[in-house]
């Protein structure tokens, strides 16, 4: 079982640098692949309304907390999700907020990120994608006041987005995740980030498994990763971690589960890690938020 470091953030609560992804996560793969995850030292799990899969995990987490062998309390779980694109806006928000705790069987969550920063259900031009970010970040600041959720964030929230929230929020987020790999190194994103004391997490590290399984030959991971001895998957999520991002694969397969924890014995070079920034040419494995008023 490896040991998985923590960061503090910027209202001193600790989370831990790895976690769980959980996107594609479906419900008859989530008790296998959370125990799995726990027995190698994770404990943090990245979920979302939209995923679909808060309830089985929840009532994964009871039945480890609930076996005494274990000795795992609530506190010692970092439990997070993310408000969909429709439901933003101050009231939908709370009510979203309150059917996700229910789901998960918690009276609190870990972390609560805003999940986009508008929805399809306007066009990407229209001003009220703003207006609704502004409602779910006030709505957001209320339960983080009330205890219900313990740190608040974004995702994929772009450097004009951060911008504007920053404006006007009486919390500044505790968190911003979006994608984040050699070939989408978004240094402004993580600049910004560093600049507000925000911490970043990154998601898809290995490409949704494009860039580690073929699909998107890149020789030079491949030789960094021969030269310390570790997998591709490996070299790309201590790329994330040594950037300073918290890193999240998602994995049904034990092995990889464990394999990808197993990223804290060694380092990447400032070559090794030049080499792997210098990959990237804008590509995305999701949605691009650029074009979002
Ligand atoms: N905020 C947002 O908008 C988004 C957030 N996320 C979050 O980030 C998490 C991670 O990103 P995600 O997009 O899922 O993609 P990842 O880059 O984590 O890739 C997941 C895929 O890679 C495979 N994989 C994982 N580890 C290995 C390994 N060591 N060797 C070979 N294959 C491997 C998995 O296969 P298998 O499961 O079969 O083992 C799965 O198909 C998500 O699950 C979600 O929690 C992701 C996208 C958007
Ligand atoms: O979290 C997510 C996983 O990826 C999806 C497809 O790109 C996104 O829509 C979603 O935000």
């Amino acid at each position: 079982m490896s040991t998985i470091p923590n960061f503090v953030l910027n209202n001193g609560v600790k989370i831990p640098a790895l976690g769980l992804g959980t996107y594609r996560l479906k419900k008859c793969d989530v008790e296998k692949a959370v125990r799995s995850a726990v027995a190698s030292g994770y404990r943090l799990i990245d979920s979302a309304i939209g995923y679909n899969n808060e309830e089985p995990i929840g009532k994964t987490i009871k039945k480890l907390i609930d076996d005494t062998s274990f000795g795992l309390k609530r506190e010692d779980f970092f439990i997070a999700s993310k408000l969909p694109p429709n439901d933003q806006g101050y009231d939908c928000c709370l009510k979203a907020f309150s059917c996700s705790l229910k789901r998960w069987n918690l009276n609190y969550l870990d972390l609560f990120l805003i999940h986009w920063p508008g929805t399809s259900k306007l066009k990407p031009s229209d001003p009220m994608h703003a207006e609704n970010r502004k409602g779910s970040w006030k709505a957001l600041e209320k339960l983080y006041s009330e205890g219900k959720v313990k740190s608040i964030g974004i995702s994929n929230y772009t450097h004009r987005h951060i911008t504007e929230l920053l404006s006007y929020c009486t919390i500044v987020p505790q968190v911003l995740q979006f994608e984040l790999h050699p070939l989408l190194y978004q240094k402004d994103v993580i600049d910004i980030c560093k600049k507000n004391n925000i911490q970043v997490q990154a998601y898809s590290s290995v490409g949704q498994g494009k860039l580690i399984n073929g699909e998107i030959n890149i020789p030079i991971l491949k030789e960094i990763a021969d030269k310390h001895e570790v997998t591709t998957a490996q070299v790309l999520l201590r790329w994330g971690y040594q950037h300073d991002a918290i890193v999240i694969p998602k994995s049904i397969t034990p092995e990889r589960i464990s394999l990808n924890a197993n990223i804290f014995h060694f380092e990447l070079t400032e070559q090794d890690m030049e080499s792997l920034d210098s990959l990237s040419e804008n590509r995305h494995f999701c949605w691009d938020p650029t074009d979002i008023y």
